[in-house]
């Protein structure tokens, strides 16, 4: 099941739409979402029950992008599924994404949304915290492979994974052989880079509360390697897994070097929380200049066609 498929009900009213963090945890911001230009709307990861998360400040923007350690404020999953029915009166495509504190609540929150009206699609956060002092779930490959299982057990709504980014090219095999062997309908390359620090040189501190000033780390400097991973899933994977980019968009040119790595969509994440939700308009429009000038009609054209050197 590719993306066309998760979305044909609704196709996406254009390649971007927001990642799933960044202003999307009230109804208000994803209505926000909803009436932009944003081709689809996706909420913040949910848990069993509403959170409050880390204590202030967890988010800090940069020149270059952003560091966060929200530790997962959501309203609950059931607020997502509320909201279902008055997202569709965007006309656009409703993703929910999914984070549960252990793989009983991710079971027991696909279980509830599974099948729903109005859910386009699951995205499950594979970044989800597992056994304290272990990998997170997207680092641990035989722990992805045991919550796959149980997951989809039970799932009949398209479902994808929000992958944190890899590094070793084995790794890549490795949860590629993992992805494989699951109806999986997308893939989002990358989460955050985990665990930065920026420091205030005035101050000589960490900028965020938690952690001791380890966050999750988005905008320029991710690009790359959110490229990457783009590319490396795309070609390990059967093509009809659509593979949704993420990492580093903050202009059309982004989009286009996302596109030629083989995604199918795109999200904005750090772009979105500094410029609001009128970087979709801005951002598709940059791409259409760039198609245009380079005699592309549509995505397909050059989607994947990223050429090697000889
Ligand atoms: C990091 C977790 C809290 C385990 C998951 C939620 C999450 C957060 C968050 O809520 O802190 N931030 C990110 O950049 N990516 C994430 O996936």
């Amino acid at each position: 099941t590719s993306l066309a498929t998760v979305v044909a009900g609704c196709p996406l009213s254009s390649c971007l739409y927001n990642a799933s963090g960044p202003l999307c945890t009230t109804a208000a911001e994803l209505d926000a979402v909803g009436s932009s230009e944003a081709g689809a709307i996706l909420s913040k990861s949910a848990t069993l029950e509403k959170r409050q998360g880390n204590p202030s400040p967890r988010y800090f923007e940069t020149t270059w992008g952003s560091i966060n350690s929200m530790g997962l404020p959501n309203e609950g999953y059931r607020y997502y599924l509320d909201y279902a029915k008055r997202a569709a009166t965007f006309n656009k495509p409703y993703f929910i994404s999914v984070s549960g504190l252990g793989f009983e609540d991710n079971v027991a929150i696909i279980r509830a949304l599974s099948g729903q009206e109005h859910v386009s699609a699951i995205e499950l956060n594979l970044s989800c915290p597992n056994v304290p002092g272990k990998p997170q779930t997207g680092y641990d490959f035989e722990q992805s492979r045991v919550l796959l299982e149980m997951i989809f057990e039970h799932v009949t709504t398209p479902l994808g994974v929000k992958l944190p980014p890899y590094f070793d090219l084995p790794h890549f095999e490795m949860m590629a052989a993992v992805l494989r062997d699951f109806p999986i309908a997308f893939v989002t390359c990358i989460n955050s880079i985990g665990n930065g620090l920026v420091i205030d040189t005035d101050q000589e501190s960490v900028v965020i509360k938690p952690k001791s000033g380890f966050g999750g780390i988005g905008g320029d400097f991710i690009k790359p390697t959110a490229l990457a991973n783009v590319r490396k899933f795309y070609t390990l994977l059967d093509k009809d897994v659509a593979i949704i980019g993420c990492g580093g968009i903050k202009s059309g040119m982004d989009v286009f070097e996302h596109i030629l790595c083989g995604a199918s969509a795109v999200q904005v994440g750090t772009q979105l929380m500094r410029e609001g939700v009128g970087c979709f308009a801005r951002i598709a429009a940059e791409l259409r200049e760039i198609m245009g000038g380079k005699g592309y009609r549509d995505i397909d054209s050059f989607k994947g066609k990223l050429k090697t050197l000889e």
